[in-house]
């Protein structure tokens, strides 16, 4: 049994934590400073407001305020917030972490690193932040693949990789985290990983958009369908992935597995991501689409902007040629500047 404390009690740091104290761990569940209505439900009737289901009372739910107590004794930290959070995730802990006691995020992003023009992935962004005197003894981890929060909550099996750059540290995680309904793979390619699960968001919702054009042109779901369109966008969005993997240095084949097919697969038809895109392809534009998702967390949205901004510079290093990714190209367009929903299927498959 091993204390793990979970910082974020949105939707995914939440259902985390199901299988976590299933397998028996002292599992606490810290809310960031905007979280204190999820926290006081969870104290009060165990419900989660957001996931919208009573979660095992045997997770201890602590306000942000009650951290130090949250965090003494930890075997495990685990961030739960979503990209936005990673800065503040990262600061929160730094007077917390412990030299030895391993980090693991279910974060999913990229950040730039503007002054380099080069793409970070989310265990580098957060070692950076870590007091020299832990970094030196550990390197985050994160997990990556397909998983809705609501549904591994629900104790559906669900299956995932946990990555990082020390695998040592991945065999005990993966022996942690894992339970019979949880199961957990470690993945030495922490690129090719965290690379799928950003981008997964840009091209699910590029894939969706699909769903949303059928509906506009009058169609009813059911099996006459814009499955066709939908397909091309799929393989298309692999074989980028593909690239964009290769571009900064991983293993391209990780996009076939877990992080890159399974995510996307997953993202598109279970994921807000997949609401999105269907909202965009009605052609609402993206502020309506937007507001009518309630304030939902849309990573896709901060992973097309990070891409907008890095693309130029490996444009400029000619790591990437200008016709590359046309793909994603196209989502930045309709996603960030309103583009119309049409696709340049002419271009894709290395045309
Ligand atoms: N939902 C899912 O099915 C899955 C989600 N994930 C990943 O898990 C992460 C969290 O997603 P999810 O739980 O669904 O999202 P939620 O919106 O439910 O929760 C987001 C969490 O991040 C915190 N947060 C957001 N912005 C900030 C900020 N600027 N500063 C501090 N904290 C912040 C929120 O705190 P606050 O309320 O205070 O804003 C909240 O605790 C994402 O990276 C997502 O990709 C991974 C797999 C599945
Ligand atoms: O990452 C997810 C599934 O693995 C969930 O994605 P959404 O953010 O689209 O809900």
């Amino acid at each position: 049994m091993a204390v793990i404390t979970v910082l974020g009690a949105g939707m995914m740091g939440s259902a985390f934590c199901v299988p976590l104290v299933d397998r028996g761990h002292d599992v606490r569940l810290v809310g960031t400073h905007l979280d204190a209505a999820i926290i006081e439900s969870l104290r009060a009737r165990a419900f989660h407001p957001t996931l919208k289901l009573d979660l095992p009372a045997s997770i201890r739910p602590f306000f942000a305020a009650e951290l130090e107590e949250a965090v003494r004794g930890a075997d495990i930290l685990a961030f739960g917030v979503s990209s936005a959070g990673i800065r503040w995730a990262t600061k929160t802990i730094t007077t917390h972490a412990r030299p030895g006691v391993p980090l693991v995020m279910i974060t999913k992003g990229l950040e730039l690193d503007g002054e380099a023009g080069r793409l970070l992935v989310l265990p580098d962004v957060v070692r950076r932040g870590l007091p020299e005197e832990v970094r030196a003894s550990v390197s985050p981890a994160a997990v990556a693949g397909p998983c809705i929060a609501g549904e591994l909550a629900r104790r559906v099996p669900t299956s995932v990789v946990v990555t990082g750059r020390d695998g040592e540290a991945l065999d005990k995680l993966g022996s942690a985290l894992r339970g019979p309904y949880y199961h957990v793979f470690p993945c030495a390619d922490v690129i090719g990983a965290e690379v799928c699960a950003a981008l997964k968001n840009a091209y699910a919702m590029g894939v969706a958009l699909g769903a949303g054009l059928h509906e506009k042109n009058g169609g009813a779901p059911g099996s006459v369908a814009m499955h066709n369109w939908e397909s091309a966008v799929f393989a298309q969005a692999i074989r980028e992935m593909m690239r964009i993997i290769t571009m900064l240095g991983g293993d391209p084949m990780t996009a076939t597995g877990l992080p890159g097919v399974g995510d996307l697969d997953v993202t598109m038809n279970g994921g807000r991501t997949g609401r999105f895109g269907r909202l965009l392809g009605l052609g609402i534009g993206a502020r309506e689409a937007v507001a009518r998702m309630e304030g939902a967390t849309l990573e896709c949205l901060e992973i097309l902007d990070v891409m907008r901004r890095a693309l130029p510079a490996y444009e400029a290093r000619g790591e990437l040629g200008p016709g590359e990714l046309p793909l994603l190209r196209k989502l930045i367009a309709i996603a960030l500047d309103d583009a119309p929903v049409e696709m340049p299927f002419d271009s894709f498959f290395g045309a």
